[in-house]
């Protein structure tokens, strides 16, 4: 059965060979942003005077339609920075999630801590791409790549310095695992129906390497949960769609740290 996932992918497909029309990795090279220093992200997650928190900035989803469609992203990422966010996610997925690049480069415009590119990577050209549009770091879905894709994108995105967030689902995507993936994430949703289940992040926890960064991801709305994962060993959470639905994000974002520490 074709899942939301691969119908995401193959658009995927059809953009990349659309803009390979006119633009190129070279071209990507070239550009203004491709030679400055990226910020680490592994280094402000592991930084105690803020949050663990990957907040992320998401007009809309698949599963849940608009969410926020007209939400200001200066404004929201900067309060995200302000009340203690580690990382800043901009989902710059068009068609399905309502990003774009403009969201990305205005976020980039008044952030100091690192910006993950939210995306589905399945091309060389799209790391390319990454780092000429300022992003920080990259995701990775393991669930849509081989092993060997996973490889060859993470080694790219490391040879050109971006740091890399591999997001698994299930236990057996465990072998994808290499050693250019800076952090791992364990999506409580499956992409494939969008059921959420937080004990999922618990039970893949224990098998991870422990040298990597862990992140929970999808479906938490509660500061309970996040202590309850910090204990159980995960040092980042990504969480987005609790804050956008807010009327303010910037203050439900602040409320949710102060009662998650
Ligand atoms: O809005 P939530 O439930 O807090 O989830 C955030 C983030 O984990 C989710 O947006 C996400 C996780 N993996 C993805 C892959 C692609 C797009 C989006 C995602």
């Amino acid at each position: 059965m074709k899942t939301i996932l691969d119908e995401i992918v193959a658009q995927k497909r059809v953009e990349i060979l659309e803009k390979q029309k006119t633009q190129s990795i070279e071209s990507f090279r070239n550009s203004e942003n491709f030679l400055l220093p990226v910020k680490s992200a592994k280094v402000s997650i592991l930084d105690e005077s803020k949050s663990g928190i990957i907040a992320e900035f998401k007009r809309k989803s698949p599963s849940k339609g608009f969410i926020n469609k007209d939400a200001n992203v200066k404004e929201v990422v900067s309060g995200y920075e302000k009340f203690g966010a580690s990382v800043v996610s901009v989902l710059t997925d068009e068609q399905f999630f309502g990003g774009s690049f403009d969201d990305l480069n205005q976020a980039k415009e008044v952030l100091n801590i690192p910006v993950l590119r939210k995306d589905f990577i399945v091309d060389e050209f799209q790391v390319y791409e990454t780092k000429a549009i300022g992003a920080d770091l990259m995701l990775l879905i393991a669930e849509c790549l081989t092993k060997d894709e996973v490889y060859h994108l993470s080694k790219t995105a490391k040879e050109i310095g971006l740091e890399v967030l591999l997001e698994l689902h299930s236990e057996d995507q465990l072998e994808k695992v290499n050693e250019f993936i800076d952090l791992i994430g364990i999506n409580n949703r499956n992409l494939k129906n969008f059921e959420v289940d937080i004990e999922k992040s618990k039970q893949i926890l224990k098998q991870l390497p422990t040298d990597l960064i862990k992140v929970a991801e999808s479906g938490i709305s509660d500061p309970k949960t996040v202590k309850e994962l910090r204990q159980a060993g995960f040092q980042a959470f990504l969480i987005g769609e609790n804050f956008m639905k807010a009327e303010n994000p910037c203050l439900a974002f602040e409320q949710f740290v102060k009662e998650s520490k």
